[in-house]
Formats: structure tokens, C-alpha cells, sequence
């Protein structure tokens, strides 16, 4: 039986990106607002409560009024923004990250997807935490970096636009970046960790890291150990994948990175063992938006959750 889509800013970054992964895919049907409709609230209204799955792309506000605009009881909601992602009415949309996790999504009737940077912050630590391999209360940084379609229309035009000459951003000084709340209490810590985010002169593309000094952590397990727990969550995957200890020496983003929707999950160790770099490798418009939406709506509309995906 076809299902119906509706995209609500479906001319966004990342609306664009979800299209693209449903065309073609027979199961679904998608509701097309005609350009200057696309912002009309009776419109997007009707869509929206037409629609059988809706997929929220927009800013947080808009999202939230889209929500409100629902009146029945039988649409069911994926939401890209930051909105619901720490609501406790909402499923969180990481399937892989813990136990249970797909089973709620297939369940749930308003999914919230994770963010990008919590993606792969969430995929490396989250595990790792639950499992007491390394504690819940140390007080975690992560450094990350990010290509700059991640910033949606806004930050691709300060990129690309004409007489731009910026190669790094680094931002979130004010030490209250929104991905941060997502982090803490998905991966259950004491602490608020550090976020360190930059942007660079790359499409897509991110790294997300966290350095463990694991010789100070009380109760830490060893590398050998994290690499061994993180490949046994993660067995079976075809989204997530934990490389073995004959890492790479050096880790790339290229200008023009094709579009994937895989999570790639590293866990570098010095000789001794007493330090180590978790580092998370995803495509922000991939499993760290669109791919993740796609995903999501596999998951709830009882399909191979991969397909339409490039994995
Ligand atoms: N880009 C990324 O890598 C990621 C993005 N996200 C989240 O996904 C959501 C969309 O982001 P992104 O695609 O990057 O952003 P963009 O700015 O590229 O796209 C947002 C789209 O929403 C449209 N829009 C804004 N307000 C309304 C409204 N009231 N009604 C209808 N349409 C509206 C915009 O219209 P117009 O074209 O006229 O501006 C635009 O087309 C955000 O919440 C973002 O935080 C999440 C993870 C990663
Ligand atoms: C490079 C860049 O600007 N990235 C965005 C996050 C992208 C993302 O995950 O989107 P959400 O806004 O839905 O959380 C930022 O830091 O705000």
C-alpha cells in the first residue's frame, strides 16, 4: 500500500535531500506544495493533516507550529529540526544508539531526529556509558567539525556567496550550543559536556571526537576493550560500522564528499593505551539529517529500514 509524505520545507537543505532519497521509492507518495503555497498556512495545513507521515524540515518555531497544526490522531511526525529532541512525548529517531531504540521508533507516532553533531557524538559514547566502560560523571569534551551545508541555506550562502573567502569557522563560544542538552541526557551524564564545533570549506561531511584520557577516569576500561563493546552494539548494522584497531593515520573530508548515509565509528589509541580519540565520521545531510529522517520513516512504516539509502 503507498503511503503519503508530506516534506514541510521541502525546498530546504534538508528537505531537498530527503526528496531525493524517496524518489523513485513506489511506497511512497509525496505531497507537493506548488512554490508559492509552500508558506501558506491553509495549505500546509491541509497537507499536513492529509498527509500519512509528515517530515518537519524546518526552523525550531515553524516545526513546533506545524506540530500544532495537526488535528488528528492518525498522522505520524518526523521532525529534523531541534524542537522535540529532548521531549519525553517524542521517540528519539537514533535507532542503533541503545537497546530498544528501533522498536520505539517503529512504535511511536512522533519521532524526533537526532542532530548532527549528537549523532555521532551520542554513537560513540552512549554505548560505551551504559555499558560502565567509561563513567557517566566525567566531565566530556567534544571537538567537531562540521561542512557547512549543516547550517542549512543561511551558512551555504556565507560560504558560497559571492566575495566569501571563509575556510574555518570555529563557533559556539558562548559554550551554550543547542546540540548540548541532546547530548547529555541521551547518553545519560552528570555533566554537560564541552562542545567545540567549527565549520569548514567543505559541502558536507563531519568528524565529531572525543578525547578520553582514560589513565584519569575512574573505572575506565582499556581501548582494546571500547573498540571490542562498540563493535558488539553495533554488530549487524548496516548503517553503523566500528573500524578495527588497524585505523587509518589520517581522516579526510573532501570539498566535494558524495552524500552517505553511514555512521563511521574509530577508536584511536596511543602504544600504551592510556589515551585514546573516539572519533565519529557521518555525512551531516546523512545520518545526521536526511538520511536519518528516511531512515526513521523505514523503521515506522514497517519497511527494510535501509532502503533508499546509501549505505
Ligand atoms: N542542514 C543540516 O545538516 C541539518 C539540519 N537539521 C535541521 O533541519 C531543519 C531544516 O534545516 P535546513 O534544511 O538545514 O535549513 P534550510 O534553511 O536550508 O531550510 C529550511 C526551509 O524551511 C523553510 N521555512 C522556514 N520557515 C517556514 C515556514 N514557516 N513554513 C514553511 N517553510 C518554512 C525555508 O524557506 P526559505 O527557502 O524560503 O528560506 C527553507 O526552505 C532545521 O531545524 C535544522 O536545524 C538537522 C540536522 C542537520
Ligand atoms: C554547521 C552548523 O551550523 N550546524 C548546525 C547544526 C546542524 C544540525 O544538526 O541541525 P539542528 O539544527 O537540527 O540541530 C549548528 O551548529 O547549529
Amino acid at each position: 500500500m503507498t503511503q503519503s509524505v508530506f516534506i514541510d520545507g521541502a525546498v530546504g537543505t534538508t528537505g531537498l535531500e530527503i526528496a531525493d532519497r524517496l524518489s523513485g521509492r513506489s511506497e511512497f507518495a509525496q505531497i507537493i506544495l506548488p512554490e508559492d503555497k509552500r508558506k501558506d498556512a491553509v495549505a500546509r495545513r491541509e497537507a499536513l493533516n492529509d498527509a500519512d507521515f509528515v517530515i518537519l524540515c524546518l526552523p525550531d518555531d515553524a516545526a513546533k507550529e506545524a506540530v500544532a497544526m495537526i488535528a488528528n490522531d492518525r498522522t505520524r511526525v518526523i521532525d529534523a529540526s531541534t524542537a522535540h529532541r529532548v521531549d519525553p512525548n517524542w521517540a528519539y529517531g537514533f535507532a542503533e544508539f541503545k537497546k530498544g531504540q528501533h522498536e520505539r521508533i517503529a512504535a511511536a507516532r512522533f519521532v524526533s531526529n537526532p542532530g548532527c553533531y549528537p549523532t555521532g557524538f551520542l554513537g560513540l559514547v552512549a554505548p560505551l556509558v551504559a555499558a560502565g566502560l567509561i563513567p557517566a560523571d566525567w566531565p566530556y569534551t567534544v571537538n567537531a567539525v562540521s561542512g557547512y551545508s549543516g547550517g542549512g541555506k543561511a551558512l551555504i550562502e556565507r560560504f558560497e556567496g559571492e566575495g566569501s573567502d571563509i575556510g574555518f569557522r570555529a563557533y559556539g563560544l558562548d559554550l551554550n550550543h543547542k546540540h548540548v542538552p541532546e547530548m547529555q541526557q541521551h547518553a545519560r551524564l552528570a555533566h554537560a559536556p564541552i562542545f567545540a564545533p567549527a565549520v569548514v570549506q567543505a559541502f558536507r561531511g563531519m568528524l565529531v571526537e572525543v578525547p578520553l584520557p582514560l589513565a584519569a577516569m575512574p573505572g575506565a576500561a582499556n581501548a582494546d576493550a571500547l573498540r571490542a563493546a562498540l563493535e558488539g552494539h553495533y554488530a549487524g548494522s548496516a548503517v553503523v560500522k566500528v573500524h578495527s584497531s588497524a585505523a587509518p593515520s589520517e581522516l579526510l573530508i573532501h570539498k566535494a564528499e558524495a552524500p552517505s548515509d553511514r555512521l563511521d565509528l574509530f577508536v584511536f589509541a596511543s602504544a600504551k593505551g592510556d589515551q585514546v580519540r573516539l572519533v565519529a565520521m557521518l555525512d551531516n545531510l546523512g545520518k545526521g539529517a536526511s538520511g536519518a529522517a528516511v531512515q526513521n520513516l523505514n523503521i515506522m512504516a514497517g519497511l527494510d529500514e535501509v532502503s533508499g539509502l546509501r549505505v
